[in-house]
Order: C-alpha cells, then sequence, then structure tokens
C-alpha cells in the first residue's frame, strides 16, 4: 500500500497545485472546447487508479455482503478523493462540479453501489456549502474533513417522494430551539451519518406558498428521540446504506437552522441542481462500464467460427451503447460546467440526470444481452451493472420527475418570450 498511497498523495498535491496556477485560465475559457486541462486530467487519472485498484477488485464482496465499505471511504478520505466540492476556506479541495463529476464517473465505473455511499454525503453537505453561515460551516465541513464521516440528506417520506412539497414532517419552534417529529424513508447513510440535513414543514398553514413553508435543519446524530430504522435490502448499488428514520421530539437548537426560517424548499432544491450532474456522472460510468465489458466480451466470445462482435446485429449494439455513453457524457458534463462558470443548470442538470439514468440502463441491459447466458449469471460482471442502474432513474428524482421540470422551463420560457 505504502507506494500507492506515495503516489496518490503526491498526485493529489500536484493536483492542488495545478488547479491554483490554471484556475484562473479556466474562469476566462470562452467557446466550446470538449478538452479536459491538464489538472483535470491528472485528476481523472488519480480517481481512475484508485477506482480500479481500491474499488473494482471488493465490488462484488460489497455487493454481496451489502456492508458499508468503510475501508474504501477510508482511503479515499486520506488522498483526498472525498468531499471535493467544500471550498478551501473550510479545508476542503475546493474542486468544481466538473472535477466532483470526473471523481464519480470514474468511481462509479468500479462500482455504483460503493461510489453511491461515498458520494451520498455530498448530496447531505451541499445545503451547507450552500447555504449555511460561517459557524456551520467551519463546524460540519471541518468535521468532514477531519475525519472520514458520513452524512445523510433526509427529505424523501414514505409517502413523499417525488412531491417534496406533500413532506409530513414538521419542526415547531418553542424557546430557543425547535422540536422535530415525523418519519423519512429511503434515506442513504441513515444508520452511519454524522449529521443529518433535514427539510420540515415549519408553516402549518396550508395557504403558506411552498418557497415559505419549509426550513432546513442540521440534525446531530445520536440526539434524543431520533430512531434508525433497519437497512433496507435493495436490489442494486447494495453497498450503500439506506434506511428509514423516525424523528421524536427531536430538540434542534436554533443555530441549527439552515439560512432562515421558511428557505427550506428552496434550499433542497438549489442542492439538486448541483447534485444531479454527480449523479448523472455515476451513471455515464456505469454505462461505460458495460460497453467495456460487452466490447471485450464480444472479441472472446465466438460463435458461428467468429467473435460475435463481428456480427453486424451484436455490433450495432456495441455502437448505441457508444452513441448513448459519449452524449450523456457531454451533457452531464455541460450541466456541472455551467454551474462552474456560475450559471443557474436547473434545465441541463435535468437533462443530464434523466438522459445519463436511460443511457446507464439501456447500456447494462444491452450487456446482458451480448453476454447472453453469462451475462444472466452473477460470475460475471453485468447483471450487478443492470441491478445497480435502475436506480439511477429513481433517486435524485426520478426521470418523469426530471421531465416535469425540463418541459415546465420550455413552457415558462416560452411565455416568456411570448410576453
Ligand atoms: C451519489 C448518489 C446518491 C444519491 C442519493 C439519493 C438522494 C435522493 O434521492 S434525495 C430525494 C430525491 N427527490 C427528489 O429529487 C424530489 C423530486 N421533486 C422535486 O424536485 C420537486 O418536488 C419538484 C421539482 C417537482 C417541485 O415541484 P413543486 O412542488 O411544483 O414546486 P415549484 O412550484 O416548482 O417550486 C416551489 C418554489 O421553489 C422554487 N424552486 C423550484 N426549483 C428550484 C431550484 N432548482 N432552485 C431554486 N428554487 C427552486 C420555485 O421557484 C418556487 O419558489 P417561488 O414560489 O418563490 O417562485
Amino acid at each position: 500500500m505504502a507506494p500507492l498511497k506515495y503516489l496518490l498523495n503526491s498526485s493529489v498535491r500536484v493536483f492542488q497545485s495545478y488547479t491554483r496556477c490554471l484556475s484562473s485560465a479556466v474562469r476566462q475559457t470562452t467557446g466550446l472546447c470538449f478538452e479536459l486541462n491538464e489538472s483535470q486530467r491528472a485528476l481523472q487519472e488519480l480517481a481512475r487508479k484508485f477506482a480500479r485498484e481500491e474499488i473494482l477488485p471488493k465490488a462484488a464482496y460489497y455487493d454481496q455482503t451489502g456492508e458499508y465499505p468503510w475501508d474504501i471511504l477510508k482511503k479515499a478520505h486520506e488522498i483526498g478523493l472525498l468531499n471535493g466540492y467544500i471550498p478551501e476556506k473550510y479545508g476542503g479541495p475546493g474542486l468544481n462540479m466538473l472535477d466532483v463529476c470526473l471523481i464519480c464517473e470514474e468511481m462509479a465505473y468500479a462500482c455504483a453501489g460503493i461510489q453511491a455511499a461515498l458520494y451520498v454525503s455530498n448530496v447531505g453537505q451541499m445545503p451547507v456549502i450552500l447555504f449555511g453561515n460561517e459557524e456551520q460551516k467551519k463546524k460540519y465541513l471541518g468535521r468532514l474533513i477531519d475525519e472520514p464521516l458520513t452524512v445523510a440528506y433526509c427529505v424523501t417520506e414514505p409517502e413523499t417522494g417525488s412531491d417534496v412539497a406533500a413532506l409530513k414532517t414538521s419542526a415547531v419552534k418553542k424557546g430557543d430551539e425547535w422540536i422535530l417529529n415525523g418519519r423519512k424513508m429511503w434515506i442513504t447513510n441513515a444508520g452511519i451519518a454524522d449529521w443529518y440535513f433535514v427539510l420540515a414543514r415549519t408553516d402549518p398553514n396550508p395557504k403558506t406558498p411552498t418557497s415559505k413553508a419549509f426550513t432546513g435543519f442540521l440534525v446531530e446524530k445520536g440526539s434524543s428521540g431520533i430512531i434508525i430504522g433497519r437497512k433496507e435490502l435493495n436490489m442494486g448499488q447494495r453497498a450503500s446504506d439506506t434506511r428509514g428514520i423516525t424523528f421524536e421530539d427531536v430538540r434542534i437548537p436554533k443555530e441549527n437552522v439552515l439560512s432562515r426560517e421558511g428557505d427550506g424548499f428552496k434550499i433542497a432544491m438549489s442542492t439538486f441542481d448541483v447534485t444531479r450532474p454527480m449523479v448523472g456522472a455515476g451513471a455515464v460510468g456505469l454505462a461505460q462500464r458495460a460497453l467495456d465489458e460487452a466490447t471485450k466480451y464480444a472479441l472472446q466470445r465466438k460463435t458461428f467460427g467468429i467473435p460475435i462482435a463481428s456480427h453486424q446485429g451484436v455490433a450495432f449494439i456495441l455502437a448505441d451503447m457508444s452513441i448513448g455513453v459519449e452524449t450523456a457524457r457531454l451533457v452531464v458534463q455541460k450541466s456541472a460546467w455551467e454551474l462552474d462558470q456560475g450559471k443557474k443548470n436547473t434545465l441541463t442538470a435535468s437533462i443530464g440526470k434523466a438522459y445519463a439514468s436511460d443511457v446507464a440502463n439501456k447500456c447494462a441491459t444491452e450487456a446482458v444481452q451480448i453476454f447472453g447466458g453469462n451475462g444472466y449469471n452473477s460470475e460475471y460482471p453485468v447483471e450487478k451493472l443492470m441491478r445497480d442502474a435502475k436506480i439511477y432513474q429513481i433517486y435524485e428524482g426520478t426521470t418523469q420527475i426530471q421531465k416535469v421540470i425540463i418541459s415546465r422551463h420550455l413552457v415558462n420560457a416560452a411565455k416568456e418570450q411570448r410576453a
């Protein structure tokens, strides 16, 4: 391990100095450019090496056992491949979102479940990065830099997934505290988080606009009244710790309100703008892996005396997979780039997330098809890819919700043009 550790540490240093030198130049870039700069290539190389050497060999183990990959989390933390979006001011690497997406893609290539387990903390910490005050940032982001800890983003409820505004968890102000009650479901990292971002309704009046009715809270693990549910046994991405979590009269100090009372819905939505590119990048990584595995297999496997890749029926499947991977990567990276340019990226984040999720599912299914009977068997890697792919179309907003967001943008833009 020592040489790898040395190599990785030195790569991080090289990468950080490149970042500093190039960041101003990158910001001034105008026009289209489809090439990664030197610092991005160094980061991609570092993430690829880590993913192929540390994650990929253990993917099957964590898929079968459903254990949380603490050993991998600790190593990734040690070399600076976690929490990339935390600004340097708070001890983080201060990467931009395109950089973070490069890491996500490489990790998900090796194992989408382990990547999700490691990166869902970025979803939980994003409300603090975007909306936290100085104290909150120092305290809650600082901890994540100091130690290999995880965070959970608690929005979804048993009866409220897509329609966030319908959530029932409530918080009531009592003196200098808030009292939190409710039940969340499908919360990744629920059982192992050091702290939670929790969205709760704070204005019970049903007439209050959504944008003013909810508040975002930071809740410490171990607070009295937190009840953690059993680990859910999911179809794929089984390394991630998914559970229900109940809050019964949990007392939250007023200092742990994010931004202001009533800002919670916008905090949650703005978080998705930043995190959907990461999720899309994970889907691209899985799709690329499916394509690579299928291509390799199609060259080895022979039927009718020739490799199956030489049959047009198979070759065209590979070509279609490649079209998907390439185009999904472009749109996901565009959504990250827009964010890095300070632009509102809600539309492209949804397009990228929806499209990359579909491409991941198509590529995984086609990889199984190319592997034939072997593809349906757990001795080969592609059945896991198919199981892992499905959730991309569900978490961080279903494909249908992305289409709601996309179509609303179109309609609103058309209305504005008419006005
Ligand atoms: C590494 C991978 C790990 C993955 C872990 C998985 C974690 C998760 O899955 S988390 C849960 C995922 N859940 C979701 O994605 C939920 C999907 N649903 C949604 O996004 C919303 O409910 C959605 C878009 C349908 C909103 O619908 P709706 O209730 O109609 O709200 P809407 O009227 O659009 O907006 C209400 C207010 O919020 C504002 N708002 C909406 N979107 C945004 C945004 N992107 N940015 C800022 N403000 C926003 C609106 O402007 C409006 O404010 P105002 O009244 O002042 O104009």
